[in-house]
This record gives structure tokens, C-alpha cells and sequence, in this order.
């Protein structure tokens, strides 16, 4: 493993991502929207989550920054990044499948929205959101670089500590007891931890 393929990886992981979501996008966009917080908030967030875990570290992938922020390289820790990339990948795609028609990329509930709690949503009710740190754990271990490495984990952290709440919020007023039950049941991100 050198730096040049440990960057190819992490653009083919970024690829493959886009790759499981694309079908979903375009089922989800069939599906109407019944009720939208899709505010200037969320599309902040949104360019926020974007520029950590795409656009910085794309950048560093195409220019390199001309070295700045690169600390000596080691080919264990890219290694640790390409099996945590792959578990990300793995989750992403079971909870695209889980969540089906039902899944927006912003707070949205669409016409005919089901509360999902089974797969891999039984035991944690945001398994999206642990893929999307996985993600950014595994940018931070691919990318040996002060600013491309940890932006994953700032932008998307940022999106995660705004949008959670609001979005628990939302589903607690459509779901009512059903949600609430759910949520007593279950962590947020890492089965029985948290
Ligand atoms: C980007 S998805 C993320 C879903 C979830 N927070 C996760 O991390 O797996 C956000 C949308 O999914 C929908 N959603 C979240 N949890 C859901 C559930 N358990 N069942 C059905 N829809 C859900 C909501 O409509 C929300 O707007």
C-alpha cells in the first residue's frame, strides 16, 4: 500500500457508495414527499457534511494541497481504512435496502412513510448515520493528511450533532407511541453501546 493507491481506494469506495445509492435516489424521488424540514438549516448541513466527506478530500485526491498537511505515511493504518471503508459500504447498502422507499436525503416523510425497525434497524435507529462515520473513520486512516483526513469526521459530525434531534423530532410527531417505543428499545449508532 502506498499513499497514490490508498487515495485510488478511497475514490473507488466513494464511487461504489454512489453506485448503491443511485437506484434508491431515483425511487425515492417517484415517492411524494408528504411533509418537509428541508430549511436553509439542513441544506447547511448538508454543504457542510458534502465538503467534509467529498469536496476537501476529493481536492487533496486530484492536487495533493503540494504536500501541506502530509504526515509520513503508514501502510497499516491505510490497510485499517480499506476494512473499515469496506464494513461502511456493507451497512450502507443493507440500510438503502432496509429503508427502501421510505429513505430521503434530507428530513423529509413521504406519502404512505412506514416506520422501519427491523434489519438492521432493530437494534440501532440510525445505522445510515454509523455508515456515514465508518466513512469518515476510514477517510481519516486512507488519507494521511491533516486537513483531507479528519474533515470527513467534522463535516459529517456537524451534520449528525444538528440533524439528529430535529430529525428525532419528526418522527416522533408522525409515528407518535410507535416511535417512541422504538427509540426506548434501541440505541442510536452502535447496537446496546450508545
Ligand atoms: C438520511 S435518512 C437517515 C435515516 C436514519 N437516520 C439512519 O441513519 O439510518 C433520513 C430520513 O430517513 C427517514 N427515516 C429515519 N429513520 C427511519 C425509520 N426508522 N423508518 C423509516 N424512515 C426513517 C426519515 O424520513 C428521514 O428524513
Amino acid at each position: 500500500m502506498t499513499p497514490t493507491i490508498a487515495k485510488i481506494v478511497w475514490t473507488v469506495c466513494v464511487i461504489a457508495w454512489y453506485v448503491i445509492r443511485y437506484p434508491y435516489e431515483r425511487k425515492a424521488k417517484r415517492t411524494a414527499v408528504a411533509r418537509s424540514r428541508r430549511d436553509w438549516r439542513e441544506v447547511t448541513l448538508l454543504t457542510i457534511s458534502l465538503s467534509g466527506l467529498g469536496i476537501i478530500p476529493g481536492a487533496y485526491v486530484a492536487t495533493g494541497f503540494g504536500r501541506v498537511g502530509d504526515y509520513a505515511f503508514s501502510a497499516s493504518r491505510a490497510w485499517a481504512g480499506v476494512a473499515v471503508f469496506a464494513l461502511s459500504l456493507w451497512l450502507f447498502r443493507r440500510t438503502h435496502k432496509d429503508l427502501g422507499r421510505n429513505w430521503s436525503v434530507s428530513l423529509e416523510v413521504r406519502d404512505g412513510h412506514r416506520l422501519v425497525t427491523e434489519g438492521v434497524y432493530r437494534h440501532v435507529r440510525h445505522p445510515m448515520y454509523t455508515a456515514f462515520f465508518l466513512w469518515a473513520v476510514a477517510q481519516a486512516l486512507l488519507l494521511q493528511n491533516w486537513i483531507a483526513g479528519p474533515a470527513g469526521l467534522v463535516g459529517f459530525g456537524t451534520l449528525f450533532v444538528f440533524r439528529v434531534f430535529r430529525e428525532e423530532a419528526m418522527m416522533l410527531e408522525t409515528f407518535g407511541e410507535e416511535y417512541r417505543a422504538y427509540a426506548r428499545r434501541t440505541k442510536r449508532l452502535v447496537p446496546w453501546v450508545f
